[in-house]
């Protein structure tokens, strides 16, 4: 067995990389800040396919990172009773994930450099390409805790944060449990698809035996920004999505709104510095959609299709005015979604969003089996999410075009510190 001496200079393909050409990538920092674009003039806040992001720091990398174009997530179920078991299994992830995301092979013998009578420990299917911007975010469900029966798992039971429950049952939902909940949960995104793949399929490799896919999502085009210097995507309905989202410039923001306090909750504050991630697999009528005429689409946003700008005039970054009259109510009906999401219609309250388009093949029906696969990363639920999604189950024109099919909420634990493995501070 070949020990990888040199992760930062890796030494060629069969060297345990995969597509290092040169450059460096940085061993400290800032997890999710830019470290080196190789294949790229890649700046700041850009992201590209050369780009690297150091896995460790104060947060995970993978929320305010810029995010990239493709995703892989996967919900996991711990199928181990032994809780050193699901620790050894956290440090192998850890390792690994370092590793991937540095853009060299799972393991550090590699994908064909091993014994021939032995599985590789990488799949191989990343063999030559670079980085791609990987992020891989750990988060925690509350099965953890937790079983069915409210049993106490393996000794964290105390630890649980009161935010921390299965989110409640709100009007439109039409859940798969197969789609939905989960004990842990992996976000590997980048900007080539079969690098986020493969992160998620060697993570799920090395977890055999102590845990097992629940349920994992595809998807694609980012409909998010997080860095200003970021273009707005578009969603599958057409419009520019992430035009008011929590940037990572936004320091004070973060604080606010994404970042767990460190007397947010007495019992975990092995949280501090993480956030919670709520995942909603959102199915959209897009056949439905599409027979819209423009003014109602238009409408039932708030904002024009085209520029992004709010109905109320102005241009993309304009503030839209609620209180703006029009011909028949206010200039932004009563039931458009910007306005029934807003901050000052919601005590106040932003949440980072980070979801993606899927497509996940046809229906029954032959319509397309698609929507926006909504990631948002929160301070608190309680207050940042559930009555948010409350009024927009209830009063919000977009409803009438969404399923939500899949539903499940995590802790994201704080950023891995050198010689830490991932979620340790939960288990100290
Ligand atoms: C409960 C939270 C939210 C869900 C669920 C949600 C679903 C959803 N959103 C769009 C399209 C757009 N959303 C936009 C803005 C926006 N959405 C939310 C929250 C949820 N969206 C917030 C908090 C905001 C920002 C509001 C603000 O601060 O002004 C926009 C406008 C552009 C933008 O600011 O990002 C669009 C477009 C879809 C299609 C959808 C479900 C499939
Ligand atoms: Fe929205």
């Amino acid at each position: 067995m070949r020990e990888d001496t040199a992760p930062e200079a890796p030494r060629g393909r069969g060297l345990s990389r995969r597509g290092l050409i040169g450059g460096g990538v940085a061993a400290a920092g800032v997890a999710g800040a830019f470290v080196a674009g190789r294949a790229s003039e890649a700046s700041p806040g850009e992201s590209r396919e050369g780009a690297a992001y150091p896995f460790r720091g104060d947060h995970q990398a993978g929320i305010v990172t810029p995010a990239q174009d493709r995703l892989h997530f996967a919900a996991f179920d711990v199928t181990t009773k032994s809780r050193a078991q699901l620790i050894a299994l956290l440090k192998a992830w850890t390792e690994a994930a370092d590793r991937m995301t540095r853009g060299l092979d799972a393991g550090a013998i590699g994908a064909v450099d091993g014994d021939s009578r032995l599985p590789p420990d990488d799949t191989g299917e990343a063999i030559g390409l670079p980085p791609g911007g990987l992020t891989i975010t750990f988060g925690v469900g509350p099965g953890l805790f937790r079983d069915a029966d409210g049993k106490d798992r393996f000794g964290l039971a105390d630890r649980q944060p009161e935010a921390l429950q299965t989110l409640p049952h709100f009007p439109g939902d039409n859940l798969d449990p197969a789609r939905s909940y989960g004990d842990l949960c992996v976000q590997a995104c980048a900007e080539d698809p079969q690098v986020a793949v493969h992160a998620i399929r060697n993570l799920a490799r090395i977890g055999f035996g102590t845990v097992a896919v629940r349920w994992s999502q595809l998807g694609f085009g980012r409909t998010s920004s997080t860095s200003t210097a970021q273009t707005t995507p578009r969603n599958l309905f057409g419009f520019k999505d992430g035009t008011a989202n929590v940037k990572a410039q936004e320091a004070a923001a973060l604080d606010e709104h994404v970042w767990v306090g460190a007397s947010d909750d007495p019992a975990a504050g092995w949280l501090a510095g993480g956030s919670y991630l709520v995942a909603r697999r959102i199915n959209m009528t897009i056949e439905v959609w599409d027979r819209q005429p423009l003014g109602d689409q238009e409408a039932f946003i708030g904002r024009t299709k085209g520029s992004g700008a709010p109905l109320s005039g102005g241009d993309e970054f304009t503030e839209p005015d609620l209180a703006m009259p029009g011909s028949d109510g206010p200039i932004i009906p009563k039931d458009a979604h910007v306005r029934v999401v807003h901050p000052d219609e919601n005590g106040g309250v932003r949440m980072l969003r980070r979801g993606y388009n899927f497509v996940d093949g046809t229906d029954q029906l032959g319509g397309l089996n698609a929507g926006l696969f909504f990631l948002a990363y929160v301070r608190d639920p309680r207050t940042h999410f559930i009555p948010v999604q409350t009024r927009m189950a209830k009063v919000d024109a977009l409803m009438e075009y969404l399923k939500v099919t899949g539903s499940a909420l995590f802790a994201v634990p704080p950023g891995v510190k050198p010689g830490e493995y991932v979620a340790q501070s939960l288990f100290a």
